[in-house]
């Protein structure tokens, strides 16, 4: 059978399909956790197992900023597209969680330069991307496209590998406070603040795409949605590892001092 033939046998297949019931839907998104968030990269197993040097674990924390200071974008992408007056007031605060609120609150993206800091990176050296990895680039403007592209319900699901991130923050604080001497608590404060942010975000996600996801096609767009958005983590470890453990520096990237 050629591929259109089949495209077409399938769409038609799952037509006929009636919708999953709520609790198998939130079951199809729970299970690609375990099949493919970032926590079961080779890399991320160094990171908290204390195996990566400083220079290894900065190259880390500066590409990773690229994903935090895209987070906001993607969220005030999908804000501009909502009618829902309560999503919009739902979502407005995760891009506060991340830019902060003066006086008070300093937000996500000012902790991880105190991550950043703490590893002895240059603040202007970070924030300007310069030395960012081309992938990491090329992966989190995916997500930013992505959710200003796909429609509503399926942006939203994507923010859903944050049902898992609880676990791995846990470890990555525990991990990370123990076997590096250059980590302490003050620059694991991103993490314990995610702690909270995440289940509570997740959770307000969760529910919208169990109301508004109603055709089994639709259910499986956000099932593949949570699958691209782990793609889009993983393959920012696959780069760091390829750059920085198997020794293939992209030219212009960040280069750890030893290497220099
Ligand atoms: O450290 C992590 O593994 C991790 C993963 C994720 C995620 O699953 O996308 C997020 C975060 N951290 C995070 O800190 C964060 O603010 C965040 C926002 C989002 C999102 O998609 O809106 N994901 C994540």
């Amino acid at each position: 059978m050629n591929p259109v033939s089949l495209e077409k046998k399938n769409a038609e297949r799952r037509e006929n399909e009636p919708p999953m019931s709520p609790a198998e839907f939130e079951a199809a998104i729970r299970a690609v956790g375990p099949e493919r968030y970032h926590d079961l990269h080779p890399f991320h197993h160094m990171l908290h197992g204390g195996k990566l040097n400083r220079g290894q674990v900065q190259a880390w924390a500066l590409n990773r900023f690229c994903y935090q200071s895209a987070v906001p974008r993607k969220d005030a992408a999908l804000i501009s597209r909502a009618y829902d007056r309560e999503l919009r007031r739902e979502w407005t605060h995760r891009i506060l969680d991340h830019d902060g609120l003066p006086p008070d609150e300093p937000g996500g993206i000012e902790r991880w330069l105190i991550l950043t800091d703490g590893l002895g990176l240059d603040r202007e050296y970070v924030i300007s991307r310069r030395g960012a990895l081309p992938a990491t680039i090329f992966a989190v403007e995916a997500y930013v496209t992505f959710v200003r592209e796909q429609p509503l319900t399926i942006a939203v699901a994507s923010s859903l590998t944050e049902l898992f991130a609880p676990k791995i923050h846990k470890e990555r604080i525990a991990g990370m406070l123990e076997n590096y001497d250059f980590i302490d608590d003050k620059v694991m404060a991103y993490f314990k603040r995610r702690l909270t942010q995440a289940p509570r975000d997740a959770d307000f996600a969760l529910q919208y795409i169990l109301k508004n996801a109603k055709t089994r096609d639709e259910q499986e767009a956000c099932v593949e949605a949570v699958r691209f958005k782990c793609n889009v983590l993983w393959v920012q470890l696959d780069a760091l590892h390829h750059a920085y453990i198997d020794g293939h520096i992209p030219p212009g990237a960040f280069r750890p001092e030893a290497d220099r």
